[in-house]
């Protein structure tokens, strides 16, 4: 694996107290978060609901510097291209499963200065994700159903991340869905390196230690 890939370990804020946002997510930063992994659900794609673009942009008015990702679970991500960008978020990550033109939608999310990530479900075949590559900053391959936080972790996805590892050494491969210490060693091997966990790491008697655990893991791996 090529070696100036970074090891990121971005928690996911979802299963917190939400009430405490603000708190949660600079205790996570404090802690050694690279990056925050903020779940947008709209009721459509997934069967939930959790924040929109006006939250994301309070946060951002208390937390001026952090690498802010959007998870965007939602049926029309056009939609809210714009408003993400104008709340400072860095990195739009969406899923292609609704989307009839995803290059569309890649070129305005970098027009609109942000980052693109491209998120595929468990049940999508990598092949359909492969062809926008190039276009794309980041893919993410979902390791639960997207919807819920606190799910098990289907390890029969990191078949997915392997082949892409070994097809685009450069690329930013992140994993998302019951990723923690338990489970960070086949993502690892794999050859994800940009990790989201949220039980895990929320959950944790010492965040720090957990944090650090995961991003080690990750940069072992990478240096083998
Ligand atoms: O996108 C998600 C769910 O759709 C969350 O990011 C993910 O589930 C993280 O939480 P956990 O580590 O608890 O699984
Ligand atoms: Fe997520």
């Amino acid at each position: 694996m090529a070696k100036h890939l970074k090891a990121l370990i971005g928690p996911s804020i979802l299963n917190s107290d939400l009430s405490r946002l603000y708190e949660e997510s600079q205790k996570l930063l404090d802690n050694g978060a690279d990056y925050l992994h903020l779940d947008v659900m709209d009721g459509h794609f997934v069967p939930n609901l959790t924040f929109g673009h006006p939250v994301v942009k309070s946060l951002r008015n208390k937390i001026k510097d952090a690498f802010f990702e959007t998870h965007m679970m939602v049926a029309n991500p056009e939609q809210w291209i714009s408003p993400m960008a104008d709340a400072g978020v860095n990195q739009y990550t969406f899923h292609i499963e609704p989307v009839d033109d995803v290059e569309r939608i890649c070129r305005k999310v970098k027009e609109s200065g942000m980052k693109v990530g491209l998120a595929i479900k468990p049940g999508t075949p990598v092949s359909d994700v492969e062809k926008y590559i190039e276009m794309s900053d980041m893919v993410l391959i979902m390791t639960v159903e997207p919807g819920f936080g606190g799910q098990k972790f289907m390890e029969d996805q990191m078949i997915k991340v392997r082949h892409l590892r070994e097809h685009y050494p450069l690329l930013n491969i992140e994993v998302d869905g019951g990723v923690g210490p338990a489970t960070i060693g086949c993502c690892a091997n794999a050859g994800a390196n940009m990790i989201v966990s949220g039980t895990a790491v929320i959950g944790a008697q010492d965040q720090a230690a957990t944090i650090k655990q995961l991003r080690d893991t990750v940069q072992q791996a990478m240096s083998q």
